[in-house]
């Protein structure tokens, strides 16, 4: 399978409570840009209306160990006290199938995914301020006074790494976050068909 035929690798990063999860159903909720989401795999109790295999594969700690264990795992992290993780599989077969993956997945995992897939694209998505970013996660609801400390506290070490991200793309509203990204992706696609052609144009001339 050439280059160009190979699906795109998204990974979309970025704070607890910037609004990953909102700004991806928008994108998925777009005619003219086709997706396929990857569900993780984690160790957090499920949120109030979390559907296991929808939102989450939802495991114990030992189960997770053992995917570790079992390299089903293309990348992992703990995160504020719980295991996440993406299962290799899923990404691998989809990609081969000619389409594009979307990780939300946090930096330390993003980080290792670049290893592996050096051709992805790395996304960034930043809040317009610290103040609006512990405002949604506090409106969010869905953690403790003590929980959204450590997410905060966690958020300052992530917003650290948005220069090891291809783009960063400011969420300050919903709708342009999700077109910005539209326009990434469909310019990865270009310059990706462009540079299949030239190889093809290369290896017709020898
Ligand atoms: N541009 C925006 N303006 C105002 N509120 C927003 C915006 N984007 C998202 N929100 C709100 O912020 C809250 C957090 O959003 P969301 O759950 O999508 O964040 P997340 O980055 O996926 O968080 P986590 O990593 O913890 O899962 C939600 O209540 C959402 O409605
Ligand atoms: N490294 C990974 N991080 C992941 C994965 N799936 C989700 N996440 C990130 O974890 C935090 C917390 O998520 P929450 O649902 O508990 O709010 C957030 O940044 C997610 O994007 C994963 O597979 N690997």
């Amino acid at each position: 399978m050439s280059v160009k035929e190979r699906g795109l690798l998204i990974v979309l990063s970025g704070p607890s409570g910037v609004g990953k999860g909102t700004v991806r159903k928008a994108l998925f909720s777009q005619p003219d840009i086709q997706l396929q989401y990857s569900i993780s795999v984690t160790t957090r109790k499920p949120r109030e209306g979390e559907v296991d295999g929808v939102d989450y594969f939802f495991k114990t700690r030992e189960q997770f160990e053992q995917m570790i264990r079992q390299n089903e795992l293309l990348e992992w992290a703990e995160y504020v006290g719980n295991y996440y993780g993406t299962p290799i599989d899923y990404v691998e077969k989809t990609l081969q199938e000619g389409k594009d993956v979307f990780l939300e997945i946090e930096v330390q995992g993003a980080m290792q995914v670049r290893k592996v897939f050096p051709e992805a694209l790395f996304i960034f998505l930043a809040p317009p301020s610290l103040s609006e970013l512990r405002k949604r996660i506090e409106m969010r609801g869905t953690e403790s006074e003590d929980l959204i400390r450590d997410r905060l506290q966690a958020a300052k070490e992530e917003l650290e790494m948005m220069d090891a991200y291809d783009y960063v793309v400011e969420n300050d509203q919903v709708e342009l976050a999700c077109e910005r990204i539209k326009a990434i992706v469909m310019a990865e696609h270009c310059r990706r068909e462009r540079v299949a052609q030239r190889y093809k144009k290369m290896l017709e001339v020898e």
